[in-house]
């Protein structure tokens, strides 16, 4: 009986050397065993679900595949005792979407361990508003937080604000109470959006890509979030004031990270690392927990789009050129 019930997914097909993407009719028995069956409301765009949609091997190893690490749906059914059919969950990271068939689909079977519930005042459409990138920008903010910044250091700097986690980021770090500089690829761009989100100010993508060659910098800021690595990770490092912190989650400019030892040893400046896919439960919770209650962002609703899994295409195609705005969800 369930095996022949059909279902709509975007997959990505290798033909020729090329990744194809096509809506296509799938049955239960072709996804993945797993403990529960949940049936999805909504995804969300992320930069990691592009590099699966272009081949990138790092991300999904074979295809065809069905990308999307994030989702968020009703449990349909479970052999595992801490989910019943009718619970209302969130999916994201672990293996979802990477080699394990995702979120761009009207239904997925996972591991009861890689599943969070949803908090009661965030609605399934809200927990993907956030999506894997909103979690991280909670993450990286969760972290820095832990490691003593305070907004009486001063202004921290969000690189990519215009992008996912960056907008969050921007929301939460206002919120807070910090003075938020925002750094964008394109000054020109998006001065409402990231005003309404909370930036107090804008920096040209000069600022944030030193081509001195100095080791250390006049200190222009007390802590960063950052998501471009790179060059811009090691200016972010080297113009932080004494005992600032720099979070790092992205690699959209670059994977390398060039530098001295010099912020580190003579002026205290942790860099910490940022993981979504690998966050503990507990952790992961607390996060999620944060999300809904103290630190719901209201205004990410403006630069959020809503479309369907036919419309996600040309989302997918901006992500690619890194020209993607804010959140993308995808109602199934
Ligand atoms: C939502 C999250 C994100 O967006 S994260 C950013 C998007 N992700 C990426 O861009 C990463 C994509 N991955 C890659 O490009 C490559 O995997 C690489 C550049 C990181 C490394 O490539 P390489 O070909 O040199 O090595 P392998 O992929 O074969 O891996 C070597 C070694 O490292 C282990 N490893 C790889 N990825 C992970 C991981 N995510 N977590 C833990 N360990 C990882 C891998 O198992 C290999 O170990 P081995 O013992 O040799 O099997
Ligand atoms: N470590 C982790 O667990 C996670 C890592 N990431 C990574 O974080 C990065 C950002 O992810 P998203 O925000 O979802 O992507 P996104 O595509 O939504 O946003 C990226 C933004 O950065 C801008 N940008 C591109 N190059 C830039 C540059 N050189 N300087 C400033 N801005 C630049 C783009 O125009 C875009 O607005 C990606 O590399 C992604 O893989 C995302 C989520 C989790």
């Amino acid at each position: 009986m369930e095996s022949t019930k059909t279902f709509k997914a975007l997959r990505v097909n290798e033909e020729d050397g090329k990744y194809i993407r096509r809506i296509e009719e799938r049955q239960l028995s072709d996804l993945p065993e797993g403990d529960v069956l949940v049936r999805v409301n909504y995804s969300s765009l992320n930069f990691k679900d592009a590099l699966s949609c272009i081949g990138n091997k790092g991300v999904t190893r074979n295809y065809p595949h069905t990308p999307g690490i994030d989702a968020s749906g009703i449990v349909e059914a479970s052999s595992d005792s801490r989910f019943q059919a009718g619970d209302e969950v969130i999916v994201t990271s672990y293996d979802l979407g990477m080699n394990t068939d995702g979120g761009f689909s009207e239904y997925i079977r996972v591991p009861a361990d890689w599943i969070v519930r949803k908090p009661k005042n965030l609605s399934l459409k809200q927990a993907m508003v956030y999506g894997t990138a909103g979690f991280t920008a909670a993450l990286s903010v969760y972290r820095l937080l832990a490691a003593g910044q305070t907004p009486e250091m001063g202004p921290v700097v969000v690189t990519g604000a215009l992008g996912g986690v960056g907008a969050v980021a921007v929301c939460i770090l206002n919120h807070l109470g910090f003075e938020v500089i925002a750094a964008t690829s394109d000054l020109n761009d998006g001065e409402e959006a990231l005003k309404k989100l909370g930036a107090a100010s804008r920096i040209d993508k000069t600022e944030t890509d030193d081509q001195s060659g100095r080791p250390m910098l006049r200190p222009k800021w007390a802590g960063a979030i950052d998501v471009v690595g790179g060059n811009v990770l090691s200016t972010l490092l080297k113009a932080c004031q004494p005992m600032g912190n720099v979070t790092c989650c992205g690699n959209i400019g670059s994977g390398d990270l060039n530098g001295t030892v010099y912020p580190f040893i003579l002026k205290g400046i942790s860099l910490i690392g940022i993981d979504s896919q690998n966050c503990p439960m507990a952790l992961r919770q607390k996060v999620w927990d944060k999300l809904a209650d103290e630190w719901q962002c209201e205004n990410l609703e403006e630069v959020t789009v809503e479309c369907n899994l036919e419309e996600l295409d040309t989302y997918i195609d901006k992500m690619i050129e890194k020209k993607s705005r804010g959140r993308v969800i995808v109602k199934l």
